[in-house]
């Protein structure tokens, strides 16, 4: 219920305490930038300073409400909970952070769970001026438990609503406010796992998933740092959407990646064949790559000795079989490519220092020439367009794991200059493990949030795997959603290419936030044809329109779509245009004409008013109004077209347009699908929420991991000894695998 009048009384009330909370908040502030700014010399002095800044981070804005709510416990304590922690100058709690364990009633308090509170208040707020609050008294609840509409029996109350109707921009924004406490669960559930949480368009999966990263940040701050965690979305412009999230909680300096830059090179927007995308994703290219590399080492074919220095004054000679031996020993001993090569390059150097002739000096560039013969000096960009640019050398690299007609799909010519070679999506992950294999592991991290994690290929799932200290990670995705070549229907092999160490689980999320009923309704026809393993989710509420279905001439489809973007436009909202590959053009064309002001999401980020966007990298992304353009076309992208509509008509938070030439949903005639409505279903209509799903561990998850690891190195090239024109130095690599598992197991 919200407050009249008559409770204004209760406002001012309310006001004064926020009032003493602000500047007490605002005083420590002072304090804290007094040290920052006194910290000059001195290395205690500036580790002084930084943690005042640090804990001014903290305190968030100063024009932010010094708290969101309240609740009252049964035994009269009363607890405001805010952001950041604020005490008054005696060291009195004025304050408690949304984070603390103490908090944890202000979440999952519920009528027929009350964990001793009496009462639960939401402020609405501008700035530190309080406007209204919304109060919850959970005994009230209880007596009129049969006449709880569903929204009440769910514990989702006046506040959400309320917050849910904001506008909407480019940046995300946080939800302490209301956070509900299914989501809380989640949040703050165990640091050691691997966490998936499946959930339908718009039930928070982002926002719980960054939420959690503060939770954990301020309750495990022994283990965890931020320069510990990293946030690996789908694409550039979801990760400026989402990264004001974080620093908003007063969490800076962390880390977030999209695929599209996780490797040493990012992607160039090379296209390719869905085929060659779908071979180039799979593991076996590891076992690929890792030969490929080892193929570079080798004693030059039909030279009878190694020389050092210039054919007319040579230092030292080495025959095939001394430098075969010392190429085995420096692979045999490295952890990584390069390293087995400044092995190999201090082995020659020693030799030519005891073979050269008394007192000649024989200078470091003879030496890296011979060493480049043997021991070519790469970079992870070199490697690859040496080896998609070279039909030989892939057929070495594929041994028989690919055929014939595989390889000559892998092969592309190569550009004229390394940096001419453009690279895709799918490149990225191949880079990536290159980089590995040349230079060892990087920077690892203690735990990894995955967004949008539905679509990775297993190369790339190496590649977030890689970067895992421990085996802890937040997974976010939606099965319905999954899309592209590595479209899948389960989350179980993204959880053998991911789990290490700590057991995996997979909870759900069903209420749907973000998209209004009437859309939802429409929306969910498809899933019965796209996913019928997944079920609809139970909407919160309902929008303000019915979807405007707007049948053109194909020819008018771009005018109409840049018709009803504008009319959404004008009236101040916040606009997708959510097209097809092949509309793209068409629209674009009618914008260009017009002067119409828009962002095209290609370029990485999304504008304040209408944004083109395409179908797939529409996924994580909200408006205020949508304008879907000829769904048939988006249906007919890829093999999961009917996933890709089913994003697109779920991006909108209220008002959608449909501009098609015939056809809305592209689906073969089928009964309308019921949608779980909150806003309709009646109170004995609660369903039990469902518990987690806890994914048994593997006794031998390690060493399923090590087996990986083994076949990616390319054990299976024990096989290929016997006919490897070069035994010892197979042998070698063998050996050198052998030490890679010990490492392992140690590890
Ligand atoms: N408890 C909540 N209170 C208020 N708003 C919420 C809550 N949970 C989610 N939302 C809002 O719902 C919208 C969708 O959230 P989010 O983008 O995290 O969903 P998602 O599940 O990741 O969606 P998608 O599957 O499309 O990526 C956002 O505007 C978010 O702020």
């Amino acid at each position: 219920m919200s407050v009249g009048a008559a409770d204004q009384d209760e406002i001012a009330s309310e006001q004064k305490y926020f009032d003493a909370a602000w500047e007490a908040r605002e005083h420590k502030r002072q304090t804290l930038g007094g040290a920052a700014g006194a910290a000059v010399g001195g290395k205690a002095s500036i580790a002084v300073g930084q943690a005042a800044k640090a804990q001014i981070e903290q305190l968030g804005d100063p024009d932010e409400a010094v708290a969101m709510g309240r609740f009252d416990q049964d035994d009269g304590e009363t607890y405001y909970v805010g952001k950041a922690v604020i005490r008054d100058g005696d060291g009195e709690l004025l304050v408690i952070s949304w984070k603390a364990p103490g908090a944890a009633p202000y979440f999952t308090a519920s009528y027929d769970d009350r964990k001793g509170v009496a009462r639960k208040r939401t402020f609405e707020v501008e700035r530190n001026r309080i406007v209204s609050f919304d109060d919850v008294v959970f005994a009230d609840l209880a007596e009129r438990v049969g006449e709880l509409t569903a929204l009440e029996h769910e514990g989702i109350d006046d506040a959400v609503l309320r917050d849910l109707e904001a506008g909407r921009d480019g940046e995300m924004r946080d939800i302490v406010q209301t956070i509900h406490s299914m989501q809380y669960e989640l949040v703050r559930s165990d640091l050691e796992q691997l966490l998936i949480v499946q959930g339908g368009p718009g039930t928070g999966k982002t926002v719980v998933g960054l939420h959690r990263v503060s939770w954990l940040l301020f309750n495990h701050a022994e283990q965890l740092t931020p320069a510990d965690v990293l946030v690996i979305g789908p694409n550039p412009t979801f990760t400026r959407y989402i990264r004001q999230v974080l620093p908003g909680l007063g969490d800076h300096q962390i880390e977030h990646r999209d695929l599209r830059g996780l490797g040493p090179q990012g992607s160039t927007g090379r296209e390719e064949h869905a085929d060659v995308a779908r071979i180039k994703g799979q593991l076996r290219m590891a076992q690929l790559l890792t030969r490929g590399l080892v193929q570079r080492i080798r004693f030059p074919e039909r030279a009878a000795q190694l020389d050092v220095g210039p054919a007319t004054d040579v230092a030292a000679s080495f025959d095939r079989v001394e430098v075969e031996g010392a190429l085995s020993r420096s692979l045999n001993q490295a952890r990584s490519y390069n390293a087995g090569r400044a092995a190999m390059r201090s082995w020659l150097t020693s030799m030519v220092s005891i073979r050269a002739r008394r007192g000649v000096q024989v200078p470091s560039t003879a030496i890296d020439a011979a060493l480049e013969r043997v021991w070519p000096s790469l970079t992870p960009q070199m490697f690859l367009r040496d080896l998609f640019g070279s039909r030989d050398r892939l057929l070495a690299a594929a041994g028989e794991d690919f055929t014939a007609a595989e390889v000559r799909m892998l092969f592309r010519p190569a550009a004229e200059r390394v940096s001419d070679e453009r690279w895709s999506l799918t490149d990225v992950a191949l880079l990536d493990e290159a980089e590995k294999l040349l230079n060892g592991n990087g920077v690892l991290f203690e735990h990894i949030v995955v967004d949008e994690a539905q679509d990775l290929s297993p190369m790339q799932l190496r590649s977030v795997r890689r970067r895992s200290r421990s085996g802890s990670y937040t997974v976010l995705g939606d099965l319905a959603q999954s899309t592209g070549p590595w479209a899948r229907d389960s989350w179980d092999d993204l959880v053998r290419e991911l789990m290490f160490r700590h057991p995996a689980s997979i909870a759900p999320l069903k209420f749907g936030y973000r998209v209004p009923q009437q859309v939802y309704a429409l929306a969910a026809q498809l899933l019965a044809h796209s996913a019928p393993a997944v079920e609809p989710l139970s909407v919160v509420r309902i929008g303000p329109a019915e979807p405007d279905l707007r049948q053109v001439l194909a020819g008018e489809l771009g005018a109409e779509a840049v018709r009803a973007a504008r009319d959404y436009a004008a009236r101040g909202l916040f606009v997708g245009i959510i097209c097809a590959d092949e509309q793209r053009p068409g629209v674009v064309a009618v914008l260009d004409h017009n002067d119409v002001q828009y962002q095209d999401t290609r370029v990485g980020a999304l504008g304040s008013s209408i944004n083109l966007v395409g179908a797939v990298d529409a996924k994580g992304l909200e408006f205020e109004a949508v304008v879907v353009v000829e769904p048939q076309a988006i249906a007919g992208q890829g093999a999961h077209g009917l996933r890709l509509l089913y994003v697109a008509l779920t991006r909108t938070t209220k008002f959608l347009t449909v501009v098609h030439s015939g056809v809305v949903l592209p689906i073969p005639g089928s009964d309308p699908v019921e949608v779980p409505a909150l806003q309709k279903a009646s109170a004995d209509e609660k369903k039990p929420r469902p518990a987690p799903r806890a994914v048994p561990v593997p006794d031998a998850a390690l060493d399923k991991f090590s087996a990986d690891w083994a076949a990616a190195m390319g054990v299976r090239l024990a096989a290929d000894v016997a006919a490897a024109a070069q035994p010892r130095l197979w042998n070698a690599i063998v050996d050198a695998f052998a030490d890679e598992l010990e490492r392992l197991r140690e590890e």
